[in-house]
C-alpha cells in the first residue's frame, strides 16, 4: 500500500477538516484504483516546486465517471500543469476524441509529456502555449467552434474564471460539462476574511465570485461538490 504519510507536504488545506479521513479515502478508494500512468505521473510531479497545483486524484475519480458517460469527442483543457488532469482526460475519451490544452508554462507540461507518450496518448493532444483568453476568444470568432464541445475542465487562474465562464459556456454545447477546480479553495471561501493569509486572498475572493456568479446562471445546471479543493460541475442545458 501506497505510504501517503507526507501528504500534507505536497497538498493545499483540503475541504475535510480531518486528515485521518483524507487518509482513509486515499488509501482505500482513490490509490488502489488510480491508473498506473496516472501515478506515474503523479508522482513525477511530486518533486515540482508547484507540485500542490495538480489536479488531485480524488477529483480525477469523479471528472473519470463524467468523461465515460459523457464520452466526448472534443474537449477544452484551460489550466495543464505537468498533465494529470490533461492524462486522465485523454485515458478515458474514444481513441479518436481531441483535447485542445492551454497553459502559458510549457515547461511544466513537459515534465509530464514522457508519461503521456508512453500511454500512447499524445495523438489526442493539441497543446496550446498562451494566456487562455486570447485562445478562447479566436475559438470564438468561428462561428463553427460554437457548441461545439463535449466538455471543458478549468483549472487555471482563478481570477479569470468568471471571464472562462462567459466564454466557454459558448464553445460547450447543450448538454455539455464545464468542470472548474478548487471552487472551494481549501475551504477558505467560508473563513472569515481577516483568518485568510495574504497569499491566499485573491483567490479566495475569486472562488466566491465565481460561485455568486454560477449560481446565479440560468444557462447551467450546477452541484458545488466537496471532492478535491471543490469541483463544481456545470451542465449546459440552453
Ligand atoms: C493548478 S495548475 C493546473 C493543474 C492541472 N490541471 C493538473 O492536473 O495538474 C494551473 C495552471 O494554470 C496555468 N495558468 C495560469 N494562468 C494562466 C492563463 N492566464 N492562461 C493559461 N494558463 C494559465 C499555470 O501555468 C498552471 O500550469
Ligand atoms: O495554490 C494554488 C495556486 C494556484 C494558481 C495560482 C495562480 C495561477 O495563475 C494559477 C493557479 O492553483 C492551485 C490549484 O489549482 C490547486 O489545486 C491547489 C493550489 C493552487
Amino acid at each position: 500500500m501506497e505510504n501517503i504519510k507526507d501528504t500534507s507536504i505536497y497538498r493545499n488545506p483540503v475541504i475535510l477538516q480531518s486528515e485521518d479521513l483524507t487518509k482513509y479515502i486515499l488509501e482505500t478508494a482513490v490509490y488502489p484504483r488510480e491508473p498506473e500512468a496516472l501515478k506515474e505521473l503523479r508522482k513525477a510531479t511530486e518533486n515540482h516546486p508547484w507540485g500542490f497545483m495538480a489536479t488531485l486524484p480524488e477529483a480525477g475519480q469523479l471528472m473519470t465517471i463524467l468523461l465515460k458517460l459523457l464520452n466526448p469527442k472534443k474537449t477544452l483543457e484551460v489550466g495543464v500543469f505537468t498533465g494529470y488532469s490533461l492524462l486522465l482526460t485523454a485515458l478515458n475519451i474514444p481513441h479518436d476524441g481531441k483535447i485542445t490544452a492551454i497553459d502559458i508554462d510549457r515547461k511544466s507540461y513537459e515534465v509530464g509529456l514522457p508519461v503521456i507518450k508512453k500511454a500512447g496518448v499524445e495523438h489526442k493532444i493539441d497543446f496550446i502555449e498562451s494566456p487562455a483568453l486570447p485562445i478562447l476568444d479566436n475559438l470564438l470568432e468561428d462561428p463553427t467552434n460554437e457548441g461545439s464541445f463535449d466538455f471543458a475542465f478549468i483549472d487555471a487562474d482563478k481570477e479569470n474564471y468568471v471571464k472562462y465562464h462567459e466564454r466557454i459556456i459558448k464553445l460547450v454545447k447543450v448538454g455539455g460539462l464545464l468542470v472548474y477546480d478548487n471552487t472551494l479553495w481549501g475551504g477558505r471561501v467560508a473563513w472569515p476574511e481577516e483568518d485568510v493569509p495574504q497569499h491566499a486572498k485573491s483567490g479566495r475572493q475569486a472562488a466566491i465570485e465565481f460561485n455568486k456568479t454560477i449560481t446565479q446562471d440560468s444557462r447551467v445546471e450546477f452541484a458545488l461538490t466537496s471532492i478535491g479543493d471543490g469541483l463544481s460541475v456545470c451542465r449546459r442545458i440552453v
